[in-house]
């Protein structure tokens, strides 16, 4: 199978072209994210993306984390994406939609001197913050509320946090002292909790400034990783909806792989996401 390891900040996936290799059946898909992933036996990543023919935009991503699960979205990822998809000539303009699983969204790809994609910006589309749309398990009106510096008890503690959905669940936790962020501790307790039926991705983050974020994530299915697109997205919407930070203004995230640019638009609800996609080789992985 051939396939292209690519980067966005460090967070890694293996790409797998579906418009000229065969992909392999649906049920061998969770093992072969896992066994692509392992940096020992594997090739080594976050997980597995496939680029996709679509019927409803001009490529489809479906994204597989480490542990074999399968998400909805991934901005990294749709950078990624944007990059191949262009590059290869799987479409011919600088502007494109991709399918997500269950949301289009438009790419712009910024090319350098050499006509490469060395940047993308993604409409991410607008978040979604009831309860039930991120989904957070509640009762009754609770589910239709949102869950803005909210305190909730997991296993037996407090724990206060934002909830956004970016298409996948995101719990963004402000740190005073970012530091000693409790990243491998309390990610993997809140990823799982119960309070969260899909589980979630969890962020740690701490304004630097009124347009800087310093940011570092857990996430769901691939642990800690060097960058999330769409954590960083739900980092400025809780920074905005938590009094941190302005709409319209473009916001800085500084993830342990590399900055991102985000800014949440009033005029349509939509974020927006830039930031650059890197291909670090190509090859042929012979599955087990
Ligand atoms: N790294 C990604 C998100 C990948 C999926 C996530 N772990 C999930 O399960 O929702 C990004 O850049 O957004």
């Amino acid at each position: 199978m051939k396939f292209t390891k690519m980067h966005g900040l460090g967070n890694s996936y293996i790409y797998v072209d579906g418009f000229r290799e065969k992909i392999p059946d649906e049920e061998c898909l969770p093992d072969l994210a896992s066994e692509v992933a392992n940096p020992y036996t594997g090739i080594g990543s976050d997980g597995l993306i496939l680029i996709l023919p679509s019927n409803v935009a001009d490529v489809r991503m479906r994204v597989f984390n480490s542990d074999g699960s399968e998400a909805k979205n991934c901005g990294n990822g749709l950078r990624c994406v944007s990059k191949y998809a262009y590059e290869q000539q799987h479409v011919e303009q600088a502007n494109f939609s991709i399918e997500t699983f269950g949301a289009i969204v438009e790419s712009q790809v910024h090319l350098d001197e050499e006509g490469k994609v060395s940047e993308v910006t993604v409409d991410m589309g607008v978040p979604r913050l009831k309860r039930k749309e991120v989904p957070m398990r509640g009762k009754g009106g609770a589910l239709e509320a949102h869950v803005i510096d909210a305190t909730e008890p997991i296993n037996g503690n407090d724990y206060t946090f934002t909830a956004v959905s970016m298409g996948n669940p995101h719990a963004v936790f402000f740190v005073d002292n970012f530091a000693d962020a409790p990243v491998e501790s309390v990610g993997p307790l809140v990823e799982k909790a119960d309070l969260f039926p899909e589980g979630t991705n969890v962020e740690f983050i701490s304004m630097k400034n009124t347009s800087e974020i310093d940011f570092a994530v857990w996430e769901r299915g691939s642990g800690v990783t060097q960058a999330c697109g769409t954590g960083a997205c739900a980092a400025v919407v809780a920074a905005v909806l938590n009094g941190e930070a302005k709409k319209d203004e473009a916001i800085t995230v500084h993830l342990p792989g590399g900055d991102l640019t985000i800014h949440w638009s009033s005029k349509d609800d939509h974020v927006w996401m830039k930031g650059p996609a890197v291909t670090v080789c190509t090859g042929t992985y012979f599955p087990a």
